[in-house]
């Protein structure tokens, strides 16, 4: 059984910043309700990109297995950490140097430009809420370790409905952490994104079905959980396959990685830069 355990938090409230951080720090998770990104801006783009996906287009964007930026499609996709099985995905690696699909308009370029303002406001709560010896930690201002970043990364993913010959074990997105400081996700399209609680339950993310108001949520990863030496934690999270009639359903989503300059240091052990390399290493991304 699946429980969901997120309170949803009005950004405009008094107390959203202490809500929001200790959202965070429970779970690793926090679903902000009514964002300041429009609704129909997210929608527009989920259906646009899902034509995109279906057309053949998509492959005069392959990957480019240097600068990482590109179509990815199903077959060559990533495998997680630690798993074996290729996660039933396709997506579009868009860098704000990189490679835009001219067959969409620039709206997911305006979702990333809206998120990251947004982002850096909540690395803003992150830091006032973090306790002083954590803070002492931070090799500068949190929001600072993002600004005119190229690492910030936009995935638009595609999960394509279940045809049932899909090998044994395999899931839309095999548990995993992410790699970067702070990521971003309109609630996703179709259900199926779970975080593992600390009792090793598995709580499901609310998504855009579940709720007429706009959902964005926010969840925390490694860099920040290496800055803060672990007192925001980096939790496992995965998408599921769905049953019955999802199945035949595909599913979108729109995840904003935000990546601190590769020169910012984490902690004594890493940069950013150093520890993006041996993560993208592992993952079999990069060589
Ligand atoms: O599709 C989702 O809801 C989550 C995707 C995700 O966790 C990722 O791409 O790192
Ligand atoms: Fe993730």
């Amino acid at each position: 059984m699946t429980l969901s355990v997120f309170p949803l938090i009005d950004p405009a409230a008094a107390d959203a910043p202490q809500r929001f951080c200790a959202s965070l720090r429970d779970t690793g998770f926090a679903v902000l309700v009514n964002p300041p990104i429009e609704a129909a801006l997210i929608q527009g783009i989920y259906a646009e990109w899902l034509a995109f996906f279906d057309s053949e287009a998509k492959h005069a964007y392959a990957l480019d297995p240097q600068r990482q930026d590109g179509y990815v499609s199903a077959q060559v996709s990533e495998t997680a950490k630690g798993h074996t099985h290729k996660d039933l995905k396709e997506f579009f690696h868009h860098y704000p140097w990189g490679r835009y699909p001219r067959e969409v308009s620039d709206a997911a370029r305006r979702y990333a430009v809206q998120a990251e303002a947004l982002a850096a406001q909540l690395l803003g709560w992150v830091e006032a809420h973090s306790p002083p010896e954590v803070r002492a930690r931070y090799s500068e201002p949190l929001p600072q370790m993002i600004a005119g970043s190229e690492q910030t990364l936009l995935r638009i993913l595609r999960y394509p409905p279940l045809r049932g010959d899909e090998p044994a074990g395999a899931l839309r997105s095999a548990p995993h952490e992410d790699i970067n400081l702070l990521t971003l996700l309109p609630a996703a399209s179709e259900p199926g994104l779970q975080v593992r609680g600390r009792d090793g339950r598995w709580l499901d993310v609310p998504c855009a079905r579940d709720s007429t108001q706009n959902l964005l949520v926010i969840n925390i990863g490694d860099m920040l959980q290496e800055a803060s030496g672990g007192h925001y934690p980096s939790t496992t999270h995965r998408v599921v396959n769905p049953q019955g009639e999802g199945a035949r359903v595909s599913r979108i989503s729109l995840p904003l990685f935000l990546h601190p300059r590769p020169q910012v240091r984490l902690s004594a052990r890493h940069t950013a830069g150093s520890y993006l390399l041996e993560r993208l290493r592992e993952l079999g991304l990069k060589a």
